[in-house]
């Protein structure tokens, strides 16, 4: 491994619970940065790739046309890797490191957010299926292809560590694939990089891995309240039995009577991520304080989650996810749109898979003769790198009229 040569300054005060500031390494061997660690050169590749920018015109809940305000794949990444460095600097975790994998985490998602991938999936069933976790490894390991000397960006062990393992261990020890993944097995593009290089997917990922991916859920949980009242499918009243939300609401209206709607709504959002996130530090102190985490080794072989929130705030967790999903992401206007989206993604799959030519050269090479799944694999990644407008261009280019997405 190259002798690090960047500066010392370069390098933040860290813990010894975090990753070492120099990465086991990459698949393809590149010299040290002098300039930049491993992690930070990680960060900057995933920020100047294409598939990031595509995340601009991506659905997080509501389509793009729906409102200019409303989060879009973009912007709640902006805000995990937000949330992720403020937990990971509080915590003397490599901040690099966990913001590169707040900014990667949602690269695989399809247009049109879950509705696109639970279309995808469904068009890929007999072929290994579709999962946006297994497609951010495939994008970066192979699908950008911009360098000349590889496909994929080739970062490095820890960044490629974390992004598979956002939800946690894939195997259970022993072997076996963990719930999530037990009727469908581990997805193709996972046991394939798996084959290359060892992410090791019984052990727990790394503590900035963790606080990336408990980020994504404090986001989420504030910004979808916000954009749900935004769009007026509850009001802020509606919250009021809601665990964390109804408390801080209290708050507020106490502190101050005469707020608006919108303040309201605003003050409400700061408080839930500020309480959720210091939650979070406090349990990462606890278990950094008690002497049990001497190595990054020593968090992935913990056997659970460190940093997590507290038993009383996993249950405002669930609760704010509990008043979310009926009222917001199975709400009869969302569920009317994303019908109609993934009728949009089925259509452009049968069409794409049935005649390949449809698709630009590029996209076809290899593919004569192939095998189906190959085939198939092919459209899927064509189909998952679209954008919201792109497959909506696509759906007026192939059948003459643009789909109806109100
Ligand atoms: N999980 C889930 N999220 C949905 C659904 N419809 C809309 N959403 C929204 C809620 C959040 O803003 C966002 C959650 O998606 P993410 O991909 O960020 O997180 P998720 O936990 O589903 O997957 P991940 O952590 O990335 O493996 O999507 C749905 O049917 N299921």
């Amino acid at each position: 491994m190259a002798e690090l040569e960047i500066p010392d300054c370069v390098i933040r005060p860290r813990g010894p619970w975090a990753v070492a500031p120099q990465s086991r390494g990459r698949l393809f061997a590149e010299p040290q940065s002098p300039t930049r660690t491993d992690f930070q050169r990680d960060r900057d590749r995933i920020i100047h790739s294409t598939a990031f920018r595509r995340l601009k015109h991506k659905t997080q809940v509501f389509v793009a046309h729906e409102g200019d305000h409303y989060r879009t794949r973009l912007t709640h990444t902006i805000e995990v890797a937000q949330i992720a460095r403020s937990i990971a600097r509080s915590l003397a975790l490599d901040e690099d490191l966990a913001e590169a994998l707040a900014l990667a985490h949602d690269l695989g998602h399809t247009p049109f957010g879950h509705t696109g991938e639970d279309a995808l999936d469904e068009a890929m069933r007999a072929y290994g299926g579709f999962d946006h976790n297994a497609q951010s490894l495939r994008i970066v390991t192979r699908l950008e292809r911009r360098y000349a000397e590889f496909d994929g960006l080739n970062l490095a062990w820890e960044t490629l560590e974390g992004l598979v393992k956002h939800n946690g261990p894939l195997l259970q020890p022993g072997g076996s694939p963990v719930a999530r993944y037990r009727e469908r097995g581990i997805p193709v593009a996972i046991l394939e990089y798996q084959a290359q290089q060892n992410l090791e997917l019984e052990s727990f990922a790394s503590a900035e891995a963790q606080a990336a991916a408990i980020a994504d859920d404090i986001a989420y949980n504030a910004h979808d309240i916000d954009d749900g009242l935004r769009a007026g499918l509850f009001e802020l009243a509606d919250l009021g039995q809601v665990p964390l939300a109804g408390e801080l609401l209290a708050e507020i209206a106490d502190r101050h009577p005469e707020l608006d709607r919108s303040r309201t709504t605003h003050e409400l959002m700061r408080r839930v991520i500020t309480r959720l996130v210091e939650d979070v530090i406090g349990m990462g102190k606890a278990a950094f304080t008690s002497g049990l985490y001497r190595s990054s080794e020593n968090v992935r072989a913990a056997g659970k989650m460190l940093i997590a929130f507290s038993p009383p705030f996993a249950l405002a967790d669930k609760g704010i996810k509990g008043f979310l999903y009926p009222n917001m992401y199975r709400h009869e206007r969302v569920m009317r749109v994303r019908m109609h989206a993934a009728q949009v993604v089925t259509r452009l799959f049968d069409h794409l898979f049935a005649d390949i030519s449809q698709m630009p050269a590029e996209w076809c090479e290899g593919l004569e003769g192939a095998r189906e799944d190959k085939r198939a694999r092919r459209v899927a990644d064509y189909i998952a790198g679209m954008t919201d407008t792109f497959a909506i261009n696509e759906h007026r280019r192939l059948f003459g009229t643009a789909p109806d997405l109100r």
